[in-house]
C-alpha cells in the first residue's frame, strides 16, 4: 500500500485484511478498513485498486481517479478504446525510442490510444511515417518523428532538443532501441562489444543527461527496456548483454543518487523475457523452446510500470521473477534449466 499517499494524521493507521481476496488481474477496488494503533476506535476506511495496490486518498475520492488500472480498465485495456481515452497519460509529451518496429512501436499505439503527444525515433524513415500515421489515426493528441541513429550521440541529444522545440517539456522518456548483433558464441570481436555499448548504453545516458532538466520540472519518469540477459548471464547473447547489464549499473545507481537528492523523477528498469517480435522471432525460434510472449501486452506493461513510478517491471512476470529469484539461491539450478531451453542442434549463428 503506498501510504504516503494517505494524509499525514491517517499514516499511523493499523490495516485490517480485505472483506475478499481477489484473483490476481481481477479488476475492480478493494475496501481496507484501517484503524489508528493509538486509538482502536477511531476507524477509517479506503479504497484500493485491487491491482495496483495503489489507494485513493480518502474514502470519499474514488480509487479511478488515484491509478492506472482503473483509467484503463481490465489488464488488456489496449482492447479497449474507450479506456485509453480516460487514461492518466492524456496529454503527457513522451518520447519512444526504436519505434519504427516491435515493442517500441506497440508502445507508440498504446500511447497514441491514450491521448499522449508522442516523439518517436529509429534509423528508418519510411517505417517511421507509417507509425506516426497510425498514431495519429489511434487518437495522438500529437504524433512526430526524427530519424537517426543512435550510435551518433549528437543524434541522441538531437531527439530531447526536437521534443523541447515541439512540446515546451517533457514528461515520460522510454529507452527501448537497440543496434544489431548477433545471436552466437562470443567471437572475440571487443570492437563490436564497444560499439554496441554506444546504442544500446551510452545513446541511454546520452539521453537521460539531456532530458533531466525536463523531467524535474514535470516530475516525470524514465524507463529503460532491459531483458532477462540483462540480469542473468545467458549463452549466445555475451555482447547483448553486457550492454543491458551496463543499464542496470547506471540506472539502478542513479535512482539511489535521485532519492538522496530528492530529484522526484522516477526510474523503471524494465526487465523482459522472450518477446514474439518479428526480429526476436527470426533471431532464435528453433534455438530456444520457451514461447515467445505477445508484443502488444509487454508493451502495455512497460508503460503501466512507467506511469505508476515501479523500480522495476518483469514481463513476463513468471519467465523472469523465478530466473531472479534462483540467481542469487541457487545459481547452478538456474543454470541447468536455462540450459535445457536451448536446442543446439538447431542452432545456427545469426545477425539480429
Ligand atoms: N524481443 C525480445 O524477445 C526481447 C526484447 N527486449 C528488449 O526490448 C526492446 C525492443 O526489442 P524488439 O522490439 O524486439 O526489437 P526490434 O528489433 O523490433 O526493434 C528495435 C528498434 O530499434 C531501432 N534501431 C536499431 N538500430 C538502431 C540504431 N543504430 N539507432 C537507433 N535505432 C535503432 C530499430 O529501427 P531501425 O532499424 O529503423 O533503426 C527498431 O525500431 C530492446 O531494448 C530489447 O533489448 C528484451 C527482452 C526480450
Ligand atoms: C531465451 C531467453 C530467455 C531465457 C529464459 O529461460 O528465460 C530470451 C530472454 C531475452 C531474449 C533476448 C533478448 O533480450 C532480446 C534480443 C532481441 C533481439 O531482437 C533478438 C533476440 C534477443 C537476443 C533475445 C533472444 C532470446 C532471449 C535471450
Amino acid at each position: 500500500l503506498h501510504l504516503r499517499r494517505l494524509p499525514l494524521q491517517q499514516r499511523d493507521l493499523l490495516l485490517s485484511p480485505p472483506p475478499r481476496q481477489r484473483a490476481e488481474g481481477e479488476e475492480g477496488e478493494v475496501t481496507w478498513v484501517l484503524r489508528s494503533s493509538q486509538d482502536p476506535s477511531t476507524v477509517m476506511q479506503t479504497r484500493v485498486c485491487s491491482l495496483c495496490c495503489v489507494s485513493s486518498a480518502s474514502s470519499s475520492q474514488p480509487a479511478a481517479s488515484c491509478c492506472m488500472h482503473s483509467a484503463l480498465g481490465p489488464p488488456l485495456a489496449a482492447q479497449d478504446p474507450a479506456g485509453h481515452q480516460n487514461s492518466m497519460l492524456k496529454g503527457k509529451r513522451v518520447i519512444v525510442t526504436g519505434a519504427s518496429s516491435g515493442i517500441g512501436e506497440q508502445m507508440a499505439y498504446h500511447l497514441a490510444k491514450m491521448g499522449s503527444h508522442i516523439l518517436i525515433t529509429a534509423r528508418t524513415e519510411e517505417k517511421l511515417k507509417k507509425v506516426v500515421a497510425q498514431c495519429t489515426h489511434l487518437g495522438a493528441a500529437s504524433a512526430h518523428y526524427i530519424a537517426g541513429s543512435m550510435d551518433n550521440l549528437t543524434f541522441a541529444k538531437q531527439v530531447v532538443h526536437k521534443a523541447e522545440n515541439l512540446f515546451g517539456g517533457l514528461d515520460m522518456l522510454i529507452l527501448n532501441h537497440i543496434g544489431h548483433t548477433y545471436f552466437g558464441y562470443f567471437d572475440g570481436n571487443v570492437d563490436h562489444v564497444r560499439d554496441l555499448l554506444k546504442i544500446n548504453f551510452l545513446s541511454y545516458a546520452t539521453m537521460t543527461v539531456a532530458a533531466l532538466p525536463m523531467l524535474k520540472i514535470s516530475n516525470g519518469n524514465i524507463v529503460v527496456v532491459s531483458s532477462v540477459a540483462g540480469k542473468i548471464g545467458l549463452p549466445l547473447t555475451v555482447p547483448y548483454s553486457t550492454t543491458k547489464f551496463a543499464l542496470d549499473g547506471f540506472f539502478s545507481s542513479l535512482r539511489m543518487e535521485f532519492i538522496q537528492q530528492k530529484t522526484n523523477v522516477s526510474i523503471t528498469l524494465c526487465i523482459i523475457s522472450y518477446i514474439d517480435t518479428d526480429s526476436a522471432l527470426k533471431t532464435v525460434s528453433g534455438v530456444i523452446q520457451q514461447p515467445a510472449a505477445p508484443k502488444e501486452e509487454c508493451a502495455l506493461e512497460i508503460i503501466k510500470g512507467g506511469f505508476l513510478r515501479k523500480r522495476e517491471v518483469y514481463y513476463q512476470y513468471h519467465a523472469t521473477k523465478i530466473p531472479l529469484l534462483l540467481r542469487d539461491w541457487a545459481p547452478e539450478i538456474l543454470q541447468s534449466l536455462l540450459l535445457m531451453n536451448y536446442n543446439m542442434d538447431n542452432f545456427q549463428r545469426k545477425e539480429v
